[in-house]
């Protein structure tokens, strides 16, 4: 039905009828904001059917971590591993990205089952946020309970150096104040709540212990803790953008984890996230350019701390914080 002219406080505004909106309908198991429980819970018994590993932990690997150099990365020191490439997996888009592998894997981190994304799907390889956020939703009807985001960011707090690792404390939602969210649309109560909380988003609990394992691990120079927020990409920010955002408190930028954070919130897993500071942001037009490159090389450099500080959080949070 066509929509209609309406006198709103004395103006003509043009208002939808309600039957206009039938892109919010389910059409074909898919909803505007994502396939349906049922063709997700498909996805997850065909990943069940081929691993015997039950995951507790799910590992989101940030570019340049775990997911390029073969050897020596988290992903590849996932013990008794079963791999299952993306392009095998009903419903699961393929990763685009160079530093980014594009395959499951399940196996076991310092004893406890995880299954770790080897390869991360951005908005800016064009999929809609709640594609993006697909797999996250597969780990939960999976039986993960805990979810470890990682990813590449820039620094902008002027204290953090090139190879810091910042525990994020919590995010500001750019895209979402655009009305970009992976949860826009239909709600299905069985994934969660139509309005979810997000002031707790990131454990409390889980960054105490990052800060202790760092200390453990000799390694609490080299960490800190801040707010992220993402960005559409796959431009890197301008001088401008970047003074804006640190006016609003921001430590670190990046292209990911809110919308995935976001989509594990609602149906109700614990969150920890860390950003691997890859890049200072560019915030006068002197300075040199951020590129992928370097992104992808501090990873490298980073791959050994790294795989060592997430295989002790599994370790811990498993211990600690999962039911048995
Ligand atoms: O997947 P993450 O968020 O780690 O990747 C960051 C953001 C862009 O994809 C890329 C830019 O170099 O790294
Ligand atoms: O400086 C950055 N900006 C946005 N995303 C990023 N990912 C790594 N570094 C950056």
């Amino acid at each position: 039905m066509a929509p209609i002219n309406a006198d709103v406080n004395g103006r003509q505004a043009y208002v939808p009828v309600k039957e206009s909106l039938p892109e919010v309908e389910t059409e074909n198991g898919k909803s505007a904001n994502g396939y349906s429980y049922e063709t997700l819970l498909e996805t997850a018994n065909f990943l069940l059917s081929r691993t015997s590993i039950r995951p507790r932990i799910g590992v989101i690997c940030g570019s340049g971590m775990g997911s390029y150099w073969k050897e020596g990365s988290l992903a590849e020191s996932i013990e008794d591993a079963d791999c299952v490439p993306y392009e095998d997996i009903p419903n699961f888009p393929v990763s685009t990205v160079e530093g980014h592998h594009g395959k499951l894997v399940f196996g076991k981190l310092e004893g406890v089952p995880v299954v770790a994304m080897q390869g991360r799907f951005h908005y800016y390889e064009g999929y809609p946020l709640w594609k993006c956020c697909l797999p996250v939703r597969v780990m939960k009807l999976l039986g993960v309970e805990t979810l470890i985001a990682t990813n590449a960011a820039g620094g902008l707090n002027p204290s953090y150096k090139i190879g810091d690792i910042m525990i994020v404390r919590d995010h500001i939602n750019m895209m979402g104040f655009a009305g970009n969210n992976p949860l826009h649309g239909p709600n299905d109560e069985r994934f969660g709540p139509r309005f979810p909380p997000m002031n707790k988003a990131y454990k409390l609990e889980y960054r105490k212990i990052a800060k202790d394992v760092a200390k453990e691990l000799n390694i609490e120079n080299i960490v800190r803790e801040g707010v992220y927020t993402c960005l559409g990409g796959p431009n890197f920010e301008t001088v401008a953008e970047l003074n804006m955002l640190k006016m609003v408190g921001v430590d670190a930028v990046g292209m990911s984890t809110v919308h995935e954070v976001i989509t594990a919130r609602h149906c109700d897993m614990n969150v920890f996230a860390l950003s691997l500071i890859t890049n200072e942001c560019v915030t006068s037009y002197d300075d040199a350019e951020a590129n992928h490159e370097e992104v992808l090389d501090v990873g490298r450099m980073r791959q050994d701390i790294l795989k060592k500080f997430v295989s002790r959080l599994v370790h811990r949070f498993a211990k600690e914080t999962i039911s048995p």
